[in-house]
């Protein structure tokens, strides 16, 4: 992207309707409804995101997060929940966005990238060659026994979001361990088009109003 009018922010991990409104109430962009993960604290029953998806009026967006890797399964998820976005939070085959498309044309793909060194920076630029919409940069491991695919609660080698920043056509989401203390940093670094947050706005797993609105108010100023 070559400009912006201002970061936007996608609060994930919604587990309720009031979660939602409140996310809402403070200016996300985009609610995150984390389906089935090998590991992660914000799962969320599918039910439950269908209800927050048919709650939530246009413009605002509503990622489905899926570790589902093949297409029918990826599909199906989608049709349970009606999110107009997947993020897709594992690594698919190279076919899979153009089947995406095919199949749910309306929407948006956005691959996740966990960032873990340089060698990260082709694999984005790989995905955006493949065909999707935006990219989301977190922190974890996929190669790990039992995966690690986001919601860790830690920041990762921002220099190496930056390049992909400054190389991506598509929009480029920046998530992983931000909070109301870093996120200034984190924007002035790494530039985004927007941010991804669970734990920092969150106290014993529940949205919390003091730490959303401080996240926002450095974020939307
Ligand atoms: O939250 C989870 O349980 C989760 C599990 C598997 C993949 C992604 C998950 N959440 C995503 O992780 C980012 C970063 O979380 P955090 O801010 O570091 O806690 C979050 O925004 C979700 O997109």
């Amino acid at each position: 992207m070559e400009s912006q009018f201002r970061t936007r922010v996608k609060i994930c991990c919604i587990s309720s309707l009031d979660e939602a409104k409140l996310a809402l109430r403070y200016g996300a962009d985009a609610l995150g409804l984390v389906g089935r993960m090998p590991s992660g604290p914000g799962v969320v029953a599918d039910e439950i995101a269908a209800q927050v998806v048919r709650a939530t009026p246009p413009p605002l967006a509503t990622f489905m997060l899926t570790s589902e890797d093949n297409v029918a399964d990826i599909v199906a998820h989608q049709q349970r929940v009606g999110a107009n976005t997947i993020q897709l939070v594992d690594a698919v085959p190279t076919d899979t966005y153009a089947q995406l498309r095919d199949q749910l044309p309306a929407v948006k793909l956005v691959q996740v990238i966990h960032v873990l060194d340089e060698r990260n920076v082709d694999e984005a630029l790989k995905a955006v060659a493949d065909g999707v919409d935006a990219l989301l940069l977190d922190s974890g491991n996929p190669n790990l026994a039992v995966k690690l695919l986001g919601g860790t609660g830690r920041v990762h080698n921002w220099q190496v979001s930056r390049q992909i920043v400054e190389q991506s056509s598509v929009p480029v989401f920046l998530a992983g361990g931000l909070n109301p203390e870093n996120v200034r940093q984190a924007i002035d670094v790494v530039q985004p088009f927007g941010l991804d947050i669970c734990s920092g706005v969150r106290t014993d797993g529940q949205l919390d109003k003091r730490k959303l609105e401080a996240f926002m108010k450095v974020v939307l100023g």
